[in-house]
Parts: C-alpha cells; sequence; structure tokens
C-alpha cells in the first residue's frame, strides 16, 4: 500500500515547457548529444510541448543553417534513428543566437527574444540555461547571465542552470565556481551535470539495494570483501581530445566526478527518503568517509598511475600516449589510473574499493562488481577441484546494462562437482526495449525540477579533496610516485594487479 503522506516524495514531478539555451551550441556536445536527446525526447512523447531551444555561440549563422548541422549529425547518432515527420516540427522550434560569450549586447538580444518568446506564450515562462562551453567561460556566462537579469524568474516561472564538467580542476577553482555559481543562481536551481548518473543502470543501483530485501542485509564488511569499479575505454586521443586530456587526466576526467558518484551509489546508506536532498544527504557522506591518501609513501602504496605505449586495439596499431595529437611528448599525465579505497565507517571497516580507469585498452565497458566473502566449506573442500570462487554480484553499467550474479552449482552428473553459474538480466531482453541516452533523463529532471541525479556543491567539492591530495603527491612532491607503463590493447600495468594480489584478490576479468 503507497503511504500517502510519502507520495509526494516518490512520484516523480511533471517536465514543465520551457526555453533551453545553449551556450557552445555549435560545439561537438550539443550536436551529438544535447539535441539528439531533446529529438529522442519528442519521438518517446517525453518532450512537454512548447519546448522552444536557442542555440548561443560566436560564429554567424541563420536558423536555417544551425537546423542543418544539427539534423546531419542527429542522423547519424540519435538511437531511435531519423524520422523526417518527427524532426520538422521539433526543429521548428529550434533558433539560433549569435553572441560572444563576454558581449552584453549579446545577453541583452537575448533576453529580448526570451521575452517574445514568452510573450507568445501568454506574458513569461521558463528557462533553462545550459552552459556546454568550455570550463574557461563558465563564470563569464554565469555572470553575463545575471547581469542581464536572466537568472530571475518571472512570478509562478523557473529560471535554472545546468553546468557542464569540469567542475573545476582542483578544490580552489572548484569553489570559485561554486561561489559564482550560488551568486548568480539559487542552489535549488543548479544542475551540475554528471551524465553517469543518468545511466539507466547507474540509477538501477538504489532500486536493487533498497527496494529488494536479499540484498541489504549482506551489504556490509560482514559478507562483501572487496568491491571493483572499472570504466574501460579503448578510445585514445582521438578529435582533438588530448589537448585537454593532457591537462587533466584520468584521476581528475574521469574518478573526481562519474566514478566517485558510482562508489557513493554502491556504499551510501539508505536516504530518509527519495528528496534530491535525502539522497545527496547520504552520497556526500561516502566521500566524506573516504581514507585520505594525503602523503608520497599513502599515495605511492595506493593509487598506481599510468600511461599506454604503442600497442593494438582490435589488430589496428595505436600511438603510445605521449605520441598521440596535443599531448606533451614529456607528459606526466596518467591515461590509466588503479586505486585502493578505505570508507571509513562503521559499514565498510575493512573492505576494500578497487576503482581503474584507462583509455587504450582492449574494449569499452563499465562495470560495478561486488565480490562476497566465501561460503565456509566445509562440506565440499575435499572435492575434486574443490569449491570455485564466491559469489559476485555485477552491474553492468555499459555495455549491455544489466546485472548478474555468480553463484557455485552442482555440474549434472552422477559424481558431486562444482562449476561456477551466472543469473543474468539483460536490461534489453527484460523490458523489449532499450535505455534513453543518460542525457535525456538529465534533462527531463531539470524541467521536472528533479536535481537528485545532479552533483550538489558539498559533493563536488569533498570529491576534490580527495584528488587533490593524490594530484599534489604527484606533482608537488620531492618524491613523486613513480608513473607506470603498459601496451595500448592490454589491462593496464602489473602494478595495478599487484595492488589487488596484495590483499589476495585480483581484478576480475572482462
Ligand atoms: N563533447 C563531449 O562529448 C563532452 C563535452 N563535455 C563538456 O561540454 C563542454 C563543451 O564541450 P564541446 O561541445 O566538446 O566543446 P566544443 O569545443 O566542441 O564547442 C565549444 C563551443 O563554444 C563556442 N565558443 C567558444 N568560444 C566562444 C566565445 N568566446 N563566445 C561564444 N561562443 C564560443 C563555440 O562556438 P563557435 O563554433 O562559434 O566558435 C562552440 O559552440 C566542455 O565543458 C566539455 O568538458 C562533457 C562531456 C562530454
Ligand atoms: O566525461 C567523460 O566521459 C567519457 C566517457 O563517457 P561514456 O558515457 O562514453 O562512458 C570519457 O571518454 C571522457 O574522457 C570524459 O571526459
Amino acid at each position: 500500500m503507497t503511504n500517502p503522506f510519502r507520495e509526494d516524495l516518490v512520484s516523480r514531478s511533471q517536465p514543465e515547457p520551457c526555453t533551453v539555451v545553449i551556450f557552445g551550441a555549435t560545439g561537438d556536445l550539443t550536436h551529438r548529444k544535447l539535441v539528439p536527446a531533446l529529438y529522442n525526447l519528442a519521438v518517446d512523447g517525453e518532450l512537454p510541448t512548447g519546448v522552444k531551444i536557442i542555440g548561443f555561440a560566436r560564429r554567424e549563422k541563420s536558423d536555417a543553417e544551425f537546423r542543418t548541422g544539427l539534423e546531419e549529425l542527429n542522423r547519424k547518432v540519435s538511437r531511435s534513428g531519423h524520422d523526417d515527420k518527427i524532426w520538422a516540427p521539433f526543429a521548428e522550434n529550434i533558433h539560433y543566437h549569435t553572441s560572444e560569450f563576454t558581449d552584453a549586447d549579446g545577453y541583452k538580444r537575448l533576453a529580448e527574444r526570451l521575452d517574445a518568446i514568452d510573450r507568445e506564450r501568454g506574458g513569461k515562462g521558463n528557462r533553462l540555461f545550459y552552459i556546454a562551453s568550455a570550463p574557461e567561460f563558465f563564470d563569464d556566462i554565469l555572470i553575463s547571465l545575471k547581469n542581464a537579469g536572466l537568472n530571475q524568474a518571472a512570478e509562478g516561472c523557473w529560471a535554472r542552470v545546468i553546468v557542464e564538467k569540469p567542475f573545476g580542476t582542483d578544490l580552489a577553482t572548484a569553489k570559485h565556481l561554486n561561489q559564482v555559481v550560488n551568486e548568480t543562481f539559487h542552489e535549488s536551481d543548479t544542475y551540475r551535470i554528471d551524465h553517469y548518473l543518468g545511466k539507466e543502470t547507474a540509477q538501477n543501483i538504489m532500486v536493487l539495494r533498497f527496494a529488494n530485501s536479499i540484498f541489504e542485509p549482506l551489504w556490509n564488511s560482514r559478507f562483501i570483501s572487496h568491491v571493483q569499479i572499472t570504466c574501460a575505454e579503448n578510445l585514445g586521443m582521438e578529435g582533438g581530445r588530448g589537448g585537454y586530456y593532457d591537462k587533466a587526466g584520468a584521476l581528475r576526467d574521469m574518478v573526481q566526478n562519474h566514478l566517485l558518484q558510482l562508489l557513493s551509489l554502491v556504499a551510501m546508506e539508505p536516504p530518509t527518503d527519495l528528496s534530491a536532498d535525502g539522497v545527496r544527504d547520504e552520497k556526500v557522506k561516502v566521500i566524506r568517509s573516504l581514507r585520505q591518501w594525503d602523503t608520497p609513501e599513502k599515495v605511492a602504496a595506493n593509487v598506481i598511475r599510468a600511461q599506454y605505449l604503442a600497442g593494438h586495439i582490435d589488430g589496428t596499431p595505436v600511438p603510445g600516449y605521449r605520441e598521440e595529437d596535443r599531448v606533451d611528448p614529456e607528459s606526466m599525465t596518467e591515461a590509466y589510473i588503479a586505486l585502493r579505497l578505505k570508507i571509513d565507517t562503521w559499514r565498510w571497516s575493512g573492505v576494500p574499493f578497487y576503482i581503474r580507469m584507462g583509455k587504450r585498452l582492449p574494449k569499452k565497458t563499465t562495470e560495478i562488481s561486488v565480490h562476497f566473502k566465501d561460503a565456509p566449506c566445509v562440506l565440499f573442500n575435499a572435492l575434486p577441484g574443490g569449491v570455485p570462487g564466491g559469489n559476485v554480484l555485477v552491474i553492468r553499467i555499459q555495455p549491455d546494462e544489466g546485472i548478474s550474479l555468480r553463484m557455485v552449482s552442482k555440474l549434472p552428473g552422477t559424481s558431486l562437482r562444482l562449476e561456477p553459474v551466472k543469473m543474468d538480466f539483460h536490461y534489453a531482453t527484460s523490458f523489449g526495449k532499450g535505455s534513453p541516452e543518460a542525457y535525456e533523463r538529465l534533462l527531463l529532471d531539470c524541467m521536472a525540477g528533479d536535481a537528485t541525479l545532479f552533483a550538489r556543491r558539498d559533493e563536488v567539492e569533498e570529491a576534490w579533496k580527495f584528488i587533490d591530495n593524490i594530484e599534489n603527491a604527484w606533482h608537488k612532491s620531492t618524491t613523486p610516485p613513480p608513473m607506470a607503463t603498459f601496451t595500448a590493447g592490454s589491462w593496464g600495468p602489473k602494478e595495478a594487479d599487484n595492488l589487488l594480489q596484495e590483499d589476495g584478490f585480483s581484478w576480475r576479468r572482462l
């Protein structure tokens, strides 16, 4: 039976019509992710009627030229294909606005355009500002919005801002950006996007843990030996990414945000309700409880950084990291990282969590595996082959989203032999439909005023504290921990294997 007092917290608010202004609208993110996400919402009938899109960038373009460029990409990348009959009315609501990010007059003209759109709607309307520019423009755009009065909504309406990653490059810059954000928009109207939180299986972690009664009693140090989070990519620095990446590295690019967010979903306590702050209060406690690797010795013992050397991916030769386009030939930036993490809470005392992330690994896959302690095998130890390993719950974030549970079973036959088997749930076959793209869910949530799947100020800052300690040991210490190497197309350096072997474990084979 539903609890009438909690219904407001469980049922989802309705996305509301609004004008979406995208800053950086001629860029890659807008073309490959944002507009296809909005289009797919239109295909599924989920986009509120009356949503308009204004693309903001400096290049001169007509609405028609802008729409043509978006259509070309949509045809290539849209998950539901491209249907002219749906695209045509959708594209009629897309407009282009030429301006420099720092040009006050451009924002004045934008305000006039938005007012004109709102007049057609009866005088007022909601506004969603999506900052999809390079990070050096985040401050300028926020301040310009405020100067043009665009951070204020009309009575009964809202003005919200989505800020893309990277949210700062360290704690100091993140704090500064948070201050600028909070001086322009209210925290409840601020949506720091982390697209991993919009992935279907990431959202399912809480459901798996808290809507089933069988997992939660075991979800602690009494039954779990360790947890692994692997995020492997086979791409390197294609498309000119080397320039950005060589300044960021795997720790800042992926661990500070996406992978610590996944970790917090796996390790958090049950929230008291499903409100955005209820969930985020619990997630931030996990990040705050991470044991700090705050000396070069602790970093050397618990964190492995590495670069790939030339090798092969799917039989094709690929260059080493330092030979990649726009990467410094003497770069000391990691394109691979493996970490041992300790969460100092009652629940996780003594349970190591391991994260590994790398470019140019053999394939693209992201998963979380929860490794349970072995059963006391007094009954089966004497069997030929003994007991083959223990229970492992694998949450496949991508591709082939789903969950599997490894169990030990009797091999059919007249003798008693044990073999591991897998109970496997695949989203695609169980529900008969593909998952929406992360950006679809996140855009819709923002239109509905639901910030649960967006990072809060304190989460971002706590994550940076942890990351900064490691970065400082690497780049500011007189005895920096070494940079390991591995061949592109292999599963990372041997030092990362040793990290687990020291604790009696090994990385799951993927
Ligand atoms: N691309 C991706 O897959 C992802 C990107 N992101 C983040 O999204 C953001 C945008 O990335 P991406 O789309 O790849 O970037 P791009 O470099 O492809 O696009 C940058 C955009 O900013 C505009 N621009 C640059 N300078 C100015 C200026 N002075 N005034 C007005 N417009 C300007 C460009 O317009 P013009 O063409 O007119 O010069 C272009 O529209 C970044 O923060 C990135 O970290 C996050 C996750 C994934
Ligand atoms: O944010 C980022 O994410 C991508 C990986 O995203 P995915 O959804 O394809 O798994 C990563 O390649 C990129 O370096 C990083 O900036």
